[in-house]
């Protein structure tokens, strides 16, 4: 049996979820509040835990596998494999002062006082770059510290930058990048390495084939050379012969969504026709 642990709620819950139905691994028997789920694979159970706590689950081996921030991994300093980035919830750790502050480089945080969700990455990243600073740690909403008397800089996550833009904040540097991680006990991973790699097989499929498309046309045989041109495909496109009256093809390629609008005009322009453009589930390599 594998057990995964997952974020039970926030921002990235809803996301992960998707994920795993996208991947065929249906979760069963699941209501909100509850903290434990069967998947359709017998073999496969979920528990749902806080973001923050899931490396140390999976350090542990209390869960075999997990989902979380490489924030709280990095923070919780456990020793598990990352299997996987699943590119979901993108955010950057960073420094942010007052707008008015006239600090804005790091050796001026000397001794000064730093709030923050994360302080092991805090202590870290000022102790690499050589500036002694306390470190004040908080459970949420540090925007409002610097505001209040509590710090003089904060290190928070930002992704649309709104929160601190609006608490009046500005970013003067760069800590981390963070996106959620499939981890893996080490333990669990040399026991069960084919079950491991079937997992995360699935779950790559659906980031594999996020923002694809699957283009489908009908080319006059002498339009082809023109229109493979076009058509970057993964391993080329596949053409097929169309029984018509005139010689005719049918081309399939996989594009990429950014390059649809472009690629269909000059697909038409060089005398292809009858254009499908299809979403795809997934894509297993
Ligand atoms: N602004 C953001 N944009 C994208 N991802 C984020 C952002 N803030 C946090 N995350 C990611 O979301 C994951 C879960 O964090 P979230 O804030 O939802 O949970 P939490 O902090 O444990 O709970 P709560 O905020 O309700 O106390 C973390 O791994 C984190 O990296
Ligand atoms: O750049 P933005 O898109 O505005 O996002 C930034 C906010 O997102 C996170 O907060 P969260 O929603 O997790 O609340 P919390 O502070 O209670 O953890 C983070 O701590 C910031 O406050
Ligand atoms: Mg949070």
């Amino acid at each position: 049996m594998v057990r995964i642990a997952l974020p039970n709620k926030g921002r990235v819950y809803e996301p992960i979820l998707e994920l795993f139905e996208r991947a065929g691994l249906h979760i069963v028997d699941h209501s909100e509040r509850s903290l434990f789920a069967k998947t359709v694979d017998d073999e496969i159970s979920l528990l749902f835990a806080r973001a923050r706590d899931i490396p140390e689950y999976v350090e542990n081996g209390a869960a075999d596998l997990g989902i979380t921030g490489e924030d709280f991994i990095e923070e919780s300093g456990a020793v598990v494999e990352t299997l996987l980035d699943l590119g979901i919830g993108r955010a950057d750790l960073v420094l942010a002062v007052p707008e008015d502050s006239s600090i804005e480089r790091l050796d001026q945080l000397e001794n000064k006082k730093i709030a923050t969700e994360f302080p092991n990455i805090t202590k870290k990243f000022f102790g690499s770059n050589g500036v002694r600073v306390h470190v004040v740690e908080v459970s949420g909403a540090t925007e409002i510290t610097p505001h209040i008397g509590v710090a003089d800089a904060i290190v928070d996550l930002t992704s649309s930058g709104t929160t601190l833009s609006i608490n009046h904040l500005k970013v003067i540097a760069h800590v981390m990048r963070t996106s959620q991680r499939l981890i893996a006990n080490k333990e669990s991973r040399a026991r069960m390495p084919t079950k491991m790699a079937e997992i995360t097989l699935a779950l790559e499929s659906v980031i594999e084939a996020r923002g694809k498309r699957y283009l489908m046309m009908n080319v006059p045989a002498s339009a082809l050379e023109e229109v493979k041109k076009k058509l970057p495909g993964m391993s080329g496109p596949t053409v097929m012969r169309v029984e018509s009256s005139s010689p005719m093809c049918a081309v399939h390629a996989v594009v990429h969504e950014m390059e649809i609008y472009k690629i269909i005009n000059e697909l038409k322009s060089v005398g292809a026709r009858d254009i499908l453009i299809v979403p795809i589930e997934r894509i297993v390599r």
